[in-house]
């Protein structure tokens, strides 16, 4: 990126309309500095210069001023700043206008278009920040593997400390970089569904949403859904050309609805691409939790981590996203961003439903009220661990700091790795492909995502899966995020693109205040460490569950569904999700 020329100028402070200040505009920094005396505009007695980092400017407006007779103009500049706290209350960002007059000139036009320059200018450096920021932060090293494919090992380097590496083949990195950010000359389109969490979702578009995005200059049409599966129905019918990204400002329901839609599209391959944003209005917002978390700033709820997402979602970064391909024994095939459950969070999840009006405070609720009344579920489960080693492909810039001597071993390993997953590709693809049956009972209309790692769900799981004996459960949880409520974080170091379903099961045999204290823990998500002896926590990349318990709930992302056999299979990045 190349730096553009520093631009300086004289304003006044619009708020007092007095006190004159010299403003500087760099490639990251909007300075303003006093001239004179005066009162302060920022802090009391403060003399040093103010520092204004663009990162996190949503963005800026010039105007004419209202006064007839007066030619001024006037500069608004938006920031949403990391609120700096000494306690421990929860991040989040607040918004900072700053607002100056520019009057240099007599005449009315030529402040408007100097405002305007200046306006200009802060824009383009803010998005040459968040581009730049994930260009200068990516170094790609070519390597070929045995087959001859093109492979690559990505550094990412931030402010000249290498941060991550990791193994990543030509499509990923094509992907990493191509939709590196939401396109900006096309509208998007933002799903509201008023019935979500407390039914606030409309108040909280109408507040502070819309009022960042007007600030941010995103173009968007606001849709609200009228009944379940409204959103799936537009969405497997709209053209999408016509929309740089989806937003969802809602709880994981109606995200699950769109990524349906989506995968039952004929252009599905090209349609599940579109960049989707998540901005919470429902009673659990697992996603957007999750979200905030991959960015490392400390927990936020309620509105702060509303402005958290918004401000994500102003700055446009896109990442890759996991989709999980679940198969019932009978039914439709579905697709999953977050979590497939059985037993007590499954159970709390439906069973809470009807103090929806508490919001979030349903959980807390349900889970007492399952807890007095603690069941057990038999049945069967098997799963094909995670690949070692494998790592993310997103870019997460604040990964804690990787030694140079872990770097060359992951290298080694990645090489590795790199021959090994050709040939377990290899077999997983022999395997199936032996199973004529298996391609015409699954595939045979649907030829969406083969699942490569399944086999047809009434013969045995692949040899090479992981059975676990018929037994009594508490709870199975699988979840592809980090959190499965603003505050219940059940994986801590899942990333959108690992690759890998995070399997939590808890056995029979566990007592109430044990498994009460697990709840407690995952507030924080230090449930892992507790030493329970009940709980199991396994990385992995599919999974079959066989529920003998009858009745039961299996819910996946919080939507129940038919209750039987279950297995599913994750895909690796296959969607897009706008993220920090
Ligand atoms: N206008 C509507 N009226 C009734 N139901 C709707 C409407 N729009 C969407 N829905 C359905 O409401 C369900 C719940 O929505 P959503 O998940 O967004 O909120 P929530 O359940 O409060 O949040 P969370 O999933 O985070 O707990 C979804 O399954 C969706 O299909």
């Amino acid at each position: 990126m190349e730096a553009d020329a520093e631009l300086r100028a004289e304003f006044t402070d619009a708020a007092s309309g007095r006190l004159r200040l010299s403003v500087t505009l760099t490639d990251s920094c909007l300075t303003v500095r006093k001239i004179g005396s005066g009162s302060p505009v920022w802090q009391h007695g403060q003399e040093h210069d103010l520092e204004l980092g663009l990162g996190d400017c949503v963005g800026c407006r010039a105007s004419q001023c209202e006064d007839e007779g007066d030619t001024a103009a006037f500069l608004s500049v938006y920031f949403y700043p990391a609120r700096r706290s000494w306690t421990r209350a929860p991040a989040g960002r607040q918004r900072v206008e700053h607002r100056f007059r520019v009057a240099a000139e007599e005449d009315a036009r030529a402040n408007l278009e100097e405002a305007e320059t200046w306006a200009r200018a802060v824009r383009h450096r803010a998005s040459q920040l968040v581009q730049g920021l994930r260009n200068d932060c990516l170094m790609k090293i070519l390597i070929r593997s045995a087959t001859g494919e093109n492979d690559y090992i990505l550094l990412i380097i931030h402010h000249h400390d290498l941060l991550d590496i990791s193994w990543c083949t030509e499509r990923k990195l094509n992907a990493c970089v191509e939709f590196s950010r939401v396109c900006v000359s096309r509208s998007v389109m933002v799903l509201v569904n008023p019935q979500s969490g407390r039914g606030q979702a409309m108040s909280l578009y109408t507040g502070p949403v819309l009022s960042m995005l007007t600030e941010a200059n995103i173009s968007h049409t606001l849709i609200t859904t009228e009944h379940r599966n409204h959103a799936r129905e537009l969405v497997r019918n709209a053209d999408l050309s016509q929309w740089s990204a989806i937003v969802i400002l809602s709880g994981d329901g109606l995200l699950f609805e769109v990524i349906n839609g989506l995968m039952e599209r004929e252009d599905w391959d090209e349609a599940i691409r579109i960049p989707l944003g998540i901005l919470p209005g429902g009673s659990g917002n697992a996603l957007a939790a999750s979200v905030h978390h991959y960015t490392q700033a400390g927990p936020a709820l309620g509105e702060d981590l509303l402005l958290s997402c918004c401000f994500l979602l102003c700055k446009g970064l896109v990442c890759p996203l996991d989709i999980v391909s679940v198969r019932l024994s009978s039914g439709p095939r579905l697709f999953s961003f977050l979590s497939l459950a059985w037993g007590f969070v499954a159970d709390v999840d439906i069973e809470s439903e009807k103090f929806r009006h508490v919001g979030a405070m349903r959980f807390l609720v349900g889970t007492l009220l399952r807890l007095a009344s603690l069941r057990t579920y038999q049945g069967r489960l098997a799963f094909l661990p995670a690949r070692e080693n494998s790592t993310s492909s997103s870019v997460s810039f604040l990964r804690p700091h990787t030694s140079f001597c872990d770097s060359v071993q992951r290298v080694s390993h990645m090489q590795q790795e790199t021959s090994n997953r050709h040939e377990c590709e290899g077999q997983n693809t022999h395997n199936n492909s032996n199973d004529k049956d298996f391609q015409l009972k699954n595939d045979s209309k649907d030829n969406r995502l083969p699942d490569n790692l399944l086999s047809p769900i009434e013969d045995p799981v692949p040899t090479n899966w992981t059975i676990e004996k018929e037994q009594e459960f508490v709870l199975v949880l699988a979840t592809c995020h980090s959190h499965l409520a603003e505050e219940l974080v059940v994986s801590p170091d899942a990333r959108p693109d690992d690759g890998h379903l995070h399997l939590l099961y808890v056995t029979a045999g566990i007592s109430r205040p044990a498994l009460l204290r697990l709840f407690l823990a995952m507030e924080k998500g230090t449930h892992l460490s507790c030493e329970c002896p009940h709980l199991i926590y396994r990385r992995v990349q599919a999974l079959r569950l066989e529920p003998i318990t009858k009745p039961g709930v299996i819910t996946v992302d919080g939507e129940q569904v038919e209750y039987g056999p279950i297995q599913a299979q994750v895909h690796k990045g296959y969607a897009r999700i706008i993220c920090g």
